[in-house]
């Protein structure tokens, strides 16, 4: 008999029961009741198993006193009408998911339809709360009866269990980051983007050749609008966010992103800035909205359409819409062109940059195409981070646009790009990354996911003539999007005095531009008006061969106006503020791509630093020609031989066939400027124009 006082088969007579099992005692003492008791924990509130989930889960508590549940607003027949916050805000709410040609419907409700909520108590911030609550049955009526669901500004665990749950592909990764796919589409889809061409943008914006705007008319971006908000409204839930962009508080813009995927809110969250809870609260109606319909396609028989991927900007009614696309890269790139519209208007560049700041306070901006290296060289442990890719200088100086960086994550290693790794954590954003599937190890070297998509895009290829074109942006881009203060040395508020280095990143996997080169102001004009990169793509399996790209103002993509009036207005910023421009090749070196290697990203942080540290600027030069950049004859920490780009290649001949066939890329890139006048006069364009390759 165990005398241990924990439990013990009691005798017989004392104990044997009706059906003559015998009691389990756990204390012997308690003779009398006879009853399993375990007193080694402390009681809990809870009744019942639902009463004890209804504990688990704390209501947040509002950031400011509750507002009088009766606010006063005005009824549209102008007379004071009595409504709540929260009434007001299921009105804008509602006003953001109306279709413009039925009448009725959606009926919008705030918060999960999973998890209906209790109706009592006080409003908090993330829910509404009704007397009735919508269930299930109510989404099987017609499109004007059924409830949409919005899941507003939710928090990264919430997005995670939503995303989790309820979308394939979602997994959690082993340093907690959220492994999601985008779908068919890995990178941009440049040549589906459009926008809206009336009276005021035929006039301001840049259009025809070389231009990025493709236009569509009013009517057409109505129907593409109206598709992606009845796709919307056909599912029980959607994601609202309601954020900001730029940190420079006089010019700070309200955006508004609504969409079908956990993946997109997420991601939208992490980019850009996110408001406060008192912010929250008074933010108003949004200055700009993203319909986010990306899972379904547009419909090829509306005018326009040569694909089933649409993104349509509309400047007038300030809505962007999505069909066809998932990669989320498109929401906080098509947002960055919408800057690159009102930023100008009002005397502020806008800029397709990196931007990191030193202790002293010396800001230098990184101009680059995608893959070059802007996030890379400007997450710099030394340096604070401002930002990774977007940005605006006015008179104050410079800000980031975004709340977060979007990290290119093929090949990374935790030894070279140590903040970048640890900012793969909890809240980060992993697109098509591979994971072992028990452990949920990332590993960064696989590119499957993305080389599938290769082939979907020769398949486009077969399909339509506009998509015969290699997508760059698409192969081997796997990425992790996290917000900024996850990088270590953050700069927050993410803003910073005007630039004293401007270092344009050019990836010439040719392998005939120097490691770095020191520009005159023509010359930096020169190289931003071309924005030249060359990256490798595979055309067939096993042929490799570099491809030069040109792109006005490292942003082509991105830009609105005419490349000229960014340019000018940059070249106007630096002689004013005394900004020495840098042209940085992070590409090849020893030859072209197949020969030569990609220069050692230790190599460009050298340089980097002699940038930063004024060093680079007091180094003697010498000359190149074709080109007639400056190189340094020597760097600290950089062998002097890999300076001059003629002593690393072993075939003379090769090298100067291959410098000679960039520089007539460059001058026939540039033949499409050569009559745009840039500034007050022709002397700054003649003197631009004369800083290109001359031979
Ligand atoms: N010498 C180098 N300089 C910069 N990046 C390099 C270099 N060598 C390799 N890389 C790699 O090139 C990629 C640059 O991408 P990223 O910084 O995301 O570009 P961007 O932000 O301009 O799109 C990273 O994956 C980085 O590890
Ligand atoms: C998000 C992008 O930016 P980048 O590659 O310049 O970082 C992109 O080009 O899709
Ligand atoms: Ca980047
Ligand atoms: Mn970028």
């Amino acid at each position: 008999m165990a005398e241990n006082g924990e439990f013990s088969f009691t005798s017989r007579a004392r104990s044997t029961g009706r059906n003559g099992l015998p009691r389990i005692q756990t204390n012997n003492n308690n003779k009398e009741t006879l009853v399993c008791h375990d007193d080694s924990a402390t009681p809990i509130k809870a009744k019942t198993i639902d009463e004890l989930h209804s504990l688990q889960k704390k209501r947040s508590t509002p950031s400011t006193p509750i507002k009088s549940p009766l606010a006063t607003g005005t009824a549209a027949d102008g007379s004071f009408a009595v409504i709540s916050e929260e009434e007001r805000q299921r009105q804008q709410l509602h006003a953001s998911l109306a279709s413009l040609t039925r009448e009725r419907g959606p009926k919008v409700v705030k918060g999960d339809p999973a998890t209906p909520r209790k109706v009592d108590g006080q409003p908090s911030t993330h829910s509404f709360h009704y007397t009735s609550t919508p269930t299930f049955d109510d989404n099987i009526s017609d499109s004007a009866l059924k409830f949409t669901h919005v899941l507003y500004n939710l928090s990264p665990a919430e997005l995670y269990e939503q995303a989790v749950k309820y979308e394939k592909g979602s997994f959690i990764t082993s340093s907690g980051a959220l492994a999601t796919l985008s779908g068919a589409k890995t990178g941009r889809s440049p040549r589906d983007k459009r926008v809206v061409k009336d009276e005021t943008t035929e006039r301001e914006l840049w259009w025809g050749k070389g231009s990025p705007n493709i236009e569509m008319d009013e009517h057409t971006f109505l129907v593409n609008r109206e598709r992606a908000v009845d796709y919307l409204n056909s599912l029980d839930k959607v994601f609202v966010n309601d954020q900001f962009l730029n940190w420079d508080p006089e010019h700070r813009i309200k955006v508004r992103i609504v969409s079908a995927r956990a993946y997109h809110s997420l991601f939208m969250h992490n980019m850009c800035i996110r408001p406060t809870s008192e912010e929250l609260e008074d933010f108003g109606t949004p200055d700009f909205t993203i319909y986010n319909a990306g899972q379904f396609p547009c419909n090829r028989y509306t005018h326009y359409m040569t694909s089933s991927t649409s993104i349509d900007i509309n400047l007038a009614r300030k809505e962007m819409v999505i069909l066809g696309t998932q990669y989320a890269g498109e929401m906080k790139k098509g947002l960055f062109s919408l800057m690159h519209y009102l930023m100008p208007k009002r005397q502020i560049l806008s800029l397709h940059s990196g931007c990191n700041m030193g202790k002293d306070g010396d800001v230098a901006l990184f101009f680059g195409l995608s893959g070059t290296g802007k996030t890379t060289l400007s997450t710099d442990h030394n340096r604070y981070l401002i930002g990774d890719d977007e940005h605006c200088w006015s008179d104050n100086g410079v800000s980031n646009i975004e709340g977060g960086c979007y990290a290119k994550c093929i090949d990374l290693s935790r030894e070279k790009e140590p903040d970048i790794w640890n900012a793969i954590k909890f809240g980060t954003v992993l697109e098509n990354i591979v994971f072992d599937e028990h452990t949920r190890e990332v590993d960064y070297l696989d590119k499957s996911v993305t080389v599938l998509i290769k082939v979907l895009n020769f398949t486009y290829y077969l399909e339509s003539y506009h998509h015969a074109y290699w997508d760059f942006t698409a192969a081997e881009n796997t990425r992790a999007a996290y917000p900024i203060e996850y990088i270590p040395n953050a700069k927050i508020p993410c803003v910073g005095p005007h630039p004293k280095n401007i270092i344009l990143l050019a990836c010439d996997a040719f392998g005939v531009l120097p490691p770095v080169s020191k520009l005159s102001l023509e010359q930096t004009m020169y190289h931003f008006i071309s924005g030249y990169t060359a990256l490798v793509a595979g055309t067939e399996e096993g042929v490799k061969e570099p491809r030069a790209t040109f792109s006005a103002c490292f942003g082509a993509a991105f830009i609105m106006l005419n490349p000229t009036k960014y340019a000018a207005m940059l070249a106007e910023k630096m002689q004013k503020h005394g900004a020495t421009g840098w042209l940085v090749n992070t590409g090849w070196s020893g030859g072209s791509y197949g020969s030569g290697n990609r220069i050692k990203l230790a190599f460009t942080r050298r340089i980097i630093d002699a940038i930063h540290s004024g060093t680079l600027l007091e180094a003697s030069y010498t000359k190149t020609p074709v080109f007639g950049l400056e190189i340094p004859t020597e760097i600290e920490g950089v062998p002097s031989e890999i300076l001059d780009p003629e002593n690393t290649w072993s075939d003379m001949k090769a090298y100067k066939d291959t410098l000679l066939k960039l520089g007539t890329l460059f001058k026939k890139n540039f033949e499409g400027f050569v009559n745009h006048k840039i500034g007050e006069d022709n002397k700054l364009t003649d003197e631009i124009l004369a800083a290109g390759p001359l031979f």
